[in-house]
């Protein structure tokens, strides 16, 4: 059976989904290809039962942290209704919701193993037996995500460790576990299960959040020392063995024993038996996109989200799904695309602009370029820091509440570059720095954007303040 569509997409995360609704929007017809849920690795297996988990336990500290309601909670996490909650966010793994979302948006669905077998086509074999060749008469899409890489440290597979699939699905709490990595998934996986009420031992080969300020990492290992956990920095795990009752690690400092392993080291593209060779690209490897997320050399090729290795968060990805769609439909529509800096068929914020959030404790929200980064890359850059002891609205926010920001600014230009929170609910903060970073807002015009008082936000009062007004 043969099916032409104007686009293919193939993998129906968070990111195909996008790529599906925009080209839809612009006029084209579009199928989704997926293997396993409509919705990817976000919905089921990372962003949604990740924060779900780390919510219940965040919202009871925050109660325990207020004079008046700290008096009032008497009770201790309820940790069957946390995972009850989770199993629901996650609509238990059936993925009917977004199946009838992809149908009132006009998209059709295939399930089943894609791979490209020729130019503008896809072959696939299907869930319920057969293949099923699909032809695309004007691109085909990419997002086949990305999973979790296990490094080959003796023993490990064979100890067929969780990764974060296992650890977010988890129906049970380990009484302990031993986490080898130092990165987001090992920081909140730590964070959430001996909030939870394990015993956890993290094991970092270098620092913990290393992409991130470091003043950050160290407030969210103070805050993991905290919650009981055996935080190991500098640390080679060297081998693992499992028995009837858990595993031990063997590590250049000493042994770790734990009922469970989870292996957060990081993540490989989706990209080994996707087809790539037939198109002449490299299986395995990230597939390498312009800023339109068009591979170059094949004008019908895109690859979008974790797959092109561009940045792996999911906003970050469904804003190149935005791009990418919109620019499919421009293109079949014969038109120019807008391929600016900043235009709209240009995914410019991954290179400078990239906002994320650690759900840790404290929380972390950072958006652009560390201090360090911006060195590398610009003359005279200057960082100031400012304590959230000084802000009123956060000592309203908590008792003894405790962060820092940071504001790293382009001397000559006089704009930001990046901007790191850090401290208990900064999350919502962050969005405002994205708008002054994209925007490129001069320093002098930032002093007119008044927060309001008592709020958190008057940390950016306080930075300006610490910046100088005389040196904007
Ligand atoms: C534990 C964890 C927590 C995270 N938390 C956050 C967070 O809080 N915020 C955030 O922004 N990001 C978070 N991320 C990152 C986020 O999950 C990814 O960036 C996002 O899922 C990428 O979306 P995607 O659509 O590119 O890929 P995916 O979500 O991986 O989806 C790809 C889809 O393609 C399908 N597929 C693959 N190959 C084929 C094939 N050959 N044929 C058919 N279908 C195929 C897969 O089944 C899957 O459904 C987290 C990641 C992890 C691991
Ligand atoms: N809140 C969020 O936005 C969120 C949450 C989770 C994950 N994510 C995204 O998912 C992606 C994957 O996260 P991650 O934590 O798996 O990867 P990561 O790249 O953030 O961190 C990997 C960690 O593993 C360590 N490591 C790598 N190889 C190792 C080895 N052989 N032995 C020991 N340690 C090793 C690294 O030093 C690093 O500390 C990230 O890009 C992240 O942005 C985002």
């Amino acid at each position: 059976m043969t099916d032409e569509y104007d686009v293919i997409v193939l993998g129906g995360g968070p990111v195909g989904e996008n790529v599906a609704d925009r080209a839809v929007q612009g006029g084209l017809t579009a199928v989704i290809v997926e293997s396993e849920l409509v919705g990817g690795e976000c919905s089921y297996w990372a962003c949604m039962p990740s924060k779900t988990l780390l919510r219940s336990p965040q919202a009871l500290r925050a109660a325990r942290r207020v004079g008046g309601s700290a008096e009032a909670v008497t009770g201790r996490l309820d940790v069957g209704a946390v995972l009850a909650r989770r199993n629901e966010f996650t609509s238990h793994w059936k993925d009917d919701g977004q199946v009838s979302w992809l149908d009132s948006a006009g998209i059709a669905l295939v399930r089943g193993h894609g791979r490209l077998s020729a130019e503008r086509q896809v072959t696939v074999t299907l869930a319920g037996g057969g293949e099923q060749i699909l032809t695309a008469r004007h691109a085909v899409a990419v997002c086949t995500g990305s999973d979790a890489a296990v490094p080959a440290i003796p023993g490990l597979r064979e100890a067929a460790p969780w990764t974060s699939r296992e650890a977010t699905s988890a129906q049970e709490v380990p009484p302990s576990l031993v986490v080898i990595g130092g990165g987001v998934v090992a920081v909140e996986m730590a964070t959430a299960f001996a909030s939870l009420g394990s015993q956890v031992t993290v094991l970092a080969r270098s620092g913990l959040l290393s992409s991130l300020e470091s003043f950050a990492a160290e407030l969210v290992a103070d805050g993991l020392r905290e919650l009981g956990v055996d935080v190991r920095t500098g640390v080679d795990t060297l081998a693992v063995v499992r028995d009837d009752d858990g595993v031990t690690v063997r590590t250049d400092g000493g042994e770790v024993r734990a009922a469970e392993i989870l292996v957060a080291t990081g993540r490989r593209p989706r990209s080994t038996d996707i087809g790539l060779d037939v198109v002449g690209l490299k299986a395995g490897a990230p597939i390498t996109t312009d800023d339109t997320l068009r591979v170059p050399g094949m004008d019908w090729l895109y690859a979008v989200g974790d797959v092109n290795g561009r940045v792996l968060l999911t906003h970050q990805g469904k804003y190149q799904a935005r791009a990418a769609g919109d620019v499919i439909a421009a293109r079949a529509r014969g038109e120019a695309a807008d391929v600016a800096a900043w235009g709209r068929h240009m995914a410019t914020a991954d290179h400078a602009a990239v906002p994320q959030v650690v759900f840790s404790e404290p929380e972390v929200a950072a958006v652009g370029l560390t201090e360090a980064a911006a060195r590398r890359t610009r003359h005279r850059v200057r960082a100031v820091d400012v304590e959230f002891s000084s802000v009123a609205g956060a000592s309203l926010h908590e008792d003894g509440y405790r962060g820092r920001a940071r504001m790293v600014v382009d001397e000559d230009r006089q704009v930001l570059l990046g901007v790191t929170l850090a401290g208990p609910d900064v999350a919502e903060l962050i969005h405002a720095a994205a708008i002054a970073v994209v925007g490129q807002v001069p320093l002098k015009r930032l002093w007119h954007a008044v927060p309001s008082y008592p709020t958190m936000s008057e940390v950016w009062l306080r930075l300006l303040e610490a910046y100088g007004r005389d040196s904007a």
